[in-house]
């Protein structure tokens, strides 16, 4: 069997490939220039050269302010390019999994959202990842699932900790909106549920397993208290840990508005595929253990 993921240096991807070593399929990671989800025709090259039995669609365009100034763009990436990745997965009688957001509910409300549960995105990222979603649904009806996962944290890339240890590193105190609430993940336990996915098609490619599927950690919390996780774990390794004040969204501007409740109900994902995230504190710990090795070796 076949995989191919899209992306390389992406948290989910970096995980996925971790995460993948020892198992008996061949992964394939494409990236760019030689695929790029803003030009169609290196989308369909791709798969039709490594005639995949399983797409993991994990790229994106995830910079949620910026796209609000490229709104184009960002459609393009993660609106249209998701179709054409399960138009060319239908036609090959491949399966496509889809990594979607939490951003594509409205956020109101305090219950954690159930997948059926309306959509109405606030921002230009969440607009465009539900209507690469819509695309995914139509092209591949009876064999996507699609992950909305949700605060992705890992020790690559950009994420919300790594942004924490940064500021830590020159501020004693950090300001940090405590009204919006959501559940952080961590990308080895993306990774780790992706492969359960994997293994559930590989036993039996049924389409009653097609649908849409929350994938998020065990534990909603607010931006804040993720900080406070963040630092907790932080000092207990020996690193810095300035005081976190909350503040409301408005004292913190920014061009995208993001969900106040993004709590997700990942129930549905448990009870099909057998596999649920961990608690949270551990895998901070997990991830701050890693980035202090991988800095003390540089
Ligand atoms: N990060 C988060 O908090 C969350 C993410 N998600 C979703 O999960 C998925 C994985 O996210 P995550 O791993 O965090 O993403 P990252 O931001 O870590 O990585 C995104 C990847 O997409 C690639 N990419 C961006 N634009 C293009 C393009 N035009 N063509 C090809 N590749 C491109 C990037 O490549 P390059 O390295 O070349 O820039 C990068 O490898 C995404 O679908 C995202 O929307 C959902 C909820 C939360
Ligand atoms: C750096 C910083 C951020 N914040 C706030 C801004 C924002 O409301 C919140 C999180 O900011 P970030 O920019 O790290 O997170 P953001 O880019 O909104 O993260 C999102 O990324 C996309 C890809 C997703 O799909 C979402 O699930 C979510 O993970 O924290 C503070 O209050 N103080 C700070 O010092
Ligand atoms: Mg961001």
């Amino acid at each position: 069997m076949r995989i191919l993921v899209t992306g390389r240096d992406g948290q989910v991807a970096r995980s996925l490939s971790e995460a993948a070593q020892g198992r008996s399929e061949e992964f394939v990671f494409v990236s760019r220039p030689q695929f790029d989800l803003a030009s169609p025709e290196t989308i369909r090259a791709a798969i039709r050269e490594h005639a995949p039995d399983i797409i993991v669609s994990a790229a994106a365009y995830t910079a949620v302010d910026t796209a609000e100034d490229e709104p184009e763009l960002a459609r393009r990436i993660n609106g249209e390019a998701p179709g054409i990745l399960a138009d060319e997965a239908a036609r090959a009688g491949a399966w496509i999994i889809h990594l979607s957001t939490d951003y594509v509910y409205d956020g109101f409300g305090t219950r954690p959202w159930r997948e059926e549960d309306p959509t109405g995105p606030a921002s230009v990222y969440g607009q465009s990842k539900l209507q690469g979603e819509e695309a995914v649904r139509e092209a591949a009806p009876n064999s996507h699932v699609i992950l909305r996962t949700a605060w992705v944290y890992s020790a690559f890339g950009r994420n919300f900790l790594r942004s924490m240890l940064h500021l830590a590193e020159t501020r004693s105190e950090l300001r940090v909106v405590a009204d919006q609430y959501g559940n952080p993940t961590w990308a080895g336990d993306i990774a780790c549920g992706i492969l359960a996915v994997v293994d559930h098609i590989s036993a039996s490619a049924d389409d009653r397993l097609a649908g849409t599927y929350n994938l998020a950690g065990p534990e909603a919390m607010n931006w804040a208290d993720f900080a406070r996780m963040i630092f907790a774990e932080s000092a207990a390794l020996g690193g810095k840990r300035p005081e976190v004040v909350n503040i409301s969204t408005v004292e913190y501007p920014t061009k995208a508005c993001r969900p106040a409740n993004s709590r997700l109900d990942g129930s549905a994902f448990a009870a099909t595929f057998g596999f649920r995230t961990s608690p949270t504190r551990s895998n901070i710990e997990k991830v701050l253990s890693r980035i202090r090795k991988s800095d003390a070796a540089i």
